[in-house]
């Protein structure tokens, strides 16, 4: 049996808003707190997933802790997923969605006193797989103009302006992206669509609101269509997105589901804010459930 004791904190330095000082104050409200941990940061893109297995394989933590964004949280869950070992979450990436939607607290004594507590919850995150790889996703992927986005954006100016950088790369697809409708199949059936988001979440882009109800706890996606025909539709789609009223925007609509497939090639993907490449793609649940450190959920659960 693992003590609560020892907690490997991964910090990634690429992240957008690490900071070694909010890493060592962390650290110092774990201490504190009684833990004992130990920081280890990445070296390369995918190297927190081989650091976070090999961690829980050898069973000395009880806390294996993501200091990052959706992206690093996303590469420490793969490691996690299936095993004993609780995800815990340090929110410094740029939009930290899953943070704000699991209701991670970003000062840094709370999170180290709900580490120390030892409440977590199981979290299903979903499987995204192309002809390139396979990758697990703990927050939303998605497939068409919102991905080309994130394939668009620039690391350097993300590393500068933040998430403002998103919005430049948006005004600028805006003009030139070519939608194209296609067809998803979602649990085997198809709809007709010019990008969809598979979300675990609620959520987008920090704390914009996508769905009523997250699925985070549950064996599903929520799958959002959207069927825009023209650059006034897609700017009118944006809007609303910003606004909170996607589910009331024409052309859009909101299913549940379990898989989703999406059989056209060259289509760009995306998976917790980074680029995965292009389709065709298949989305699916994890087998393997992730126990994550959040307070307890009650008025978000659907
Ligand atoms: N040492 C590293 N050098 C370069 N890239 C890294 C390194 N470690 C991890 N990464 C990559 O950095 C990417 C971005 O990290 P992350 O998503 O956590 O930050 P973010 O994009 O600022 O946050 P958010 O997704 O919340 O907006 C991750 O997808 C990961 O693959």
């Amino acid at each position: 049996m693992v003590s609560i004791k020892n907690v490997l904190v991964i910090t990634n330095p690429a992240a957008g808003h690490h900071n070694p000082s909010s890493i060592a104050r962390f650290v110092r409200h774990l201490r504190h707190a009684g833990l004992h941990p130990t920081v280890v940061p990445t070296r390369y893109r995918g190297h927190a997933t081989i650091l976070a297995r090999d961690a829980a394989a050898g069973g000395c933590y009880s806390h294996i802790v993501a200091a990052g964004g959706d992206g690093t949280i996303a590469e420490v869950a793969a490691g996690l997923a299936g095993t004993s070992a609780i995800l815990g979450i340090l929110p410094l990436g740029s939009a930290n969605v899953l943070a704000h939607e699991l209701r991670i607290p970003f000062d840094p004594a709370r999170n180290a006193e709900l580490i120390r507590g030892g409440h977590a919850a199981t979290l299903w995150p979903g499987t995204l797989h192309t002809p390139a790889g396979s990758h697990l996703f703990v927050q939303m992927a998605s497939i068409g103009f919102d991905a080309h986005i994130v394939h668009t954006t620039s690391t350097r100016l993300k590393a500068r302006i933040g998430r403002a950088a998103y919005a430049v790369s948006t005004l600028s697809s805006l003009a030139r992206y070519r939608l194209t409708a296609f067809t998803v199949m979602i649990d085997d059936v198809p709809y007709r669509a010019t990008t969809v988001i598979v979300s675990k979440g609620s959520l987008y882009a920090g704390k914009y609101r996508l769905t009523r109800h997250s699925a985070h706890q549950h064996n599903r996606f929520s799958v959002i269509l959207f069927d825009m025909s023209d650059r006034m539709t897609l700017a009118r789609t944006i809007l609303s997105l910003f606004l909170g009223r996607i589910e009331r925007q024409k052309g859009t609509r909101t299913v549940t589901a379990t898989t989703v497939h999406v059989p056209a090639a060259a289509l760009p993907i995306q998976s917790d804010g980074d680029a995965k490449g292009s389709s065709p793609v298949h989305l699916a649940l994890s087998p393997s459930p992730l126990r994550v450190a959040m307070p307890p959920l009650t008025a978000r659960a659907g």
